[in-house]
């Protein structure tokens, strides 16, 4: 077993959940990677998701740069649509690729730690790496994690994490190759055409010209702080061509490279 590749930390944004051919199609490429030893924790998002469910309550949502504010009549609702549905959804599609998973959230195995990152987001996390155990153990048994991004912090809060920072925190925690896919085929110019790589300097330009905005802004930070901690290039990519990432284990660049 080539045991010496990173562990590969896939994460999906939430569009994927929509798209039964999608999660089909980019399964069927984790189950083929797998079955080269490769391996992968997913961790996905599920925003869709948590709008529709959030919506058929009556409830209206609130993002701040990108975070969703979460009141605590909200996160029972934010974790049935995140640790629940979206969770069995990307299970269900692994279970029909032939890969043997196991759904879990930040809570889980003491993983991460978990504390509330601003009183004005409500019960949203920040979350850090803690105890890499519990993945290795699923790892070393030929199983695909699969993590929602659902914390508890240590005073026993349940807190909605951005997808994109639960899988920073997985990355560092076991030194893993950062892969973030999304329902873009990397960052966008200006005119929309793809940016192929991209440094600090270039994103805080990018973001200050409002280019990059919303979502792709806490992405393109959260592969930065990654590309910088480990001191290699994260991917920010799509999952809509999941054969790039069978080019990426061998080493190309696809989507668009933020760099250290
Ligand atoms: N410069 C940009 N390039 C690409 N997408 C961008 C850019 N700026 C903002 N976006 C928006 O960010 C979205 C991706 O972020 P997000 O919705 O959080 O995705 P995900 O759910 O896949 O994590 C894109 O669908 C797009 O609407
Ligand atoms: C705090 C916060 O914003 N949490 C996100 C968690 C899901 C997520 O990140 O989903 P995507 O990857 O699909 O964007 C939310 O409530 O939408």
């Amino acid at each position: 077993m080539s045991n010496n590749k990173p562990v590969i930390v896939l994460k999906v944004g939430g569009a994927l959940l929509q798209s039964a051919s999608g999660m089909a199609e980019l399964m069927s490429v984790v189950a083929e990677m797998m079955s080269q030893k490769q391996k992968v924790i997913f961790v996905h998002g599920g925003g869709c998701l948590v709008d529709e469910q959030l919506t058929a309550n009556g409830k209206e949502t609130i993002k701040l740069d990108g975070l969703r504010v979460t009141p605590a009549d909200q996160i029972p609702i934010v974790v049935g649509a995140l640790a629940g549905t979206a969770n069995k959804l990307l299970q269900a599609a692994a279970i029909e690729a032939g890969i043997v998973s196991v759904g879990m959230s930040l809570a889980d195995g003491n993983t991460v730690h978990a504390s509330i990152k601003n009183e004005n987001l409500g019960l949203v996390g920040e979350v850090s790496p803690n105890d890499p155990s519990y993945l290795n153990y699923l790892l070393s048994q030929g199983w695909l994690p699969i993590c929602s991004s659902i914390a508890v912090s240590s005073q026993g809060e349940m807190l909605n994490v951005n997808a994109d920072q639960a899988a920073t925190a997985l990355a560092k925690l076991v030194e893993g190759q950062l892969v973030l896919l999304s329902d873009v085929p990397g960052v966008l110019d200006g005119n929309k055409e793809l940016i192929t790589e991209l440094n600090q300097q270039q994103i805080s330009d990018l973001v200050q010209q409002g280019v990059i905005e919303k979502g792709m802004k806490v992405k393109v930070e959260a592969a930065l702080e990654v590309a910088q901690w480990m001191g290699k290039p994260v991917q920010v990519a799509s999952w809509k061509q999941p054969q790039q990432l069978i080019a990426l284990t061998n080493g190309q660049s696809v989507g668009t490279q933020i760099k250290p």
